[in-house]
């Protein structure tokens, strides 16, 4: 596998930052900021119709990801549309507390963080979609609030929320490194 150019999709400066650390030596990791729709779905289809849009914007070899946070008491929700439910304007802003705290009635904290990435060498060109998931448990906030959700995850056997891990400690197990790690191996493939 040579070193090759690719084009990271998103807007969110996190994920690009974990991005170019699992990746970075591996591809020249470019940044563009296209404000993709919001898709619904399941899952893989949604991060497949992302890289659809993506395709159509950006030439040449081309990524992006979806993240979805699933609660096993509402059956898999918020899902993909953790999003919304973070930034909820009703309610000021649900945030990691609010997320903890919809699950007040519930006695199962459990809940998987899962990245679907999907990539294409051009628009046309066959899909990729790759899943990392990373399973733990929402609890009430602790760590820094630097990155959406990452306070109120816990992955199970750590004892710490995300948030409160070093990035080097978190690309070791997150949904994302696993999903990367995965993406990796198809590549070499390529
Ligand atoms: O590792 C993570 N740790 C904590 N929070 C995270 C993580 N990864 C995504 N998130 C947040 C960002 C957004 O509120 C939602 C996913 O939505 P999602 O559409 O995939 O991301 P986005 O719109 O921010 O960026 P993009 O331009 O790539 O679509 O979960
Ligand atoms: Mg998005």
């Amino acid at each position: 596998m040579s070193s090759r150019a690719l084009t990271f999709v998103s807007g969110n400066k996190g994920k690009v930052a974990e991005v170019s650390a699992v990746l970075g030596g591996l591809f020249e990791v470019r940044n563009i900021d296209i404000d993709l729709d919001e898709f619904q779905g399941e899952i893989e289809e949604i991060a497949r119709r992302k890289c659809e849009a993506a395709a159509e914007k950006v030439d040449g070899f081309v990524m992006v990801e979806d993240t979805s946070l699933c609660f096993n008491a509402l059956g898999g929700l918020p899902g993909p549309y953790i999003k919304w439910f973070l930034k909820v304007r009703m309610l000021e802003k649900l945030g990691p507390s609010g997320l903890h705290q919809m699950l007040s009635g519930y006695e199962d904290k459990g809940a998987q963080a899962v990245c679907a990435m999907a990539f294409t060498h051009g628009k046309g060109l066959s899909i990729t979609v790759i899943k990392g998931v990373c399973e733990g448990r929402i609890v009430s906030p602790r760590g820094p609030a630097n990155f959406g959700w990452d306070p109120c995850f816990e992955p199970l056997d750590t004892g710490k929320t995300f948030a409160e891990m070093s990035s080097e400690e978190k690309n070791k197990i997150s949904h994302r490194s696993k999903a990367l790690a995965a993406l990796r191996e198809a590549l070499e493939k390529d």
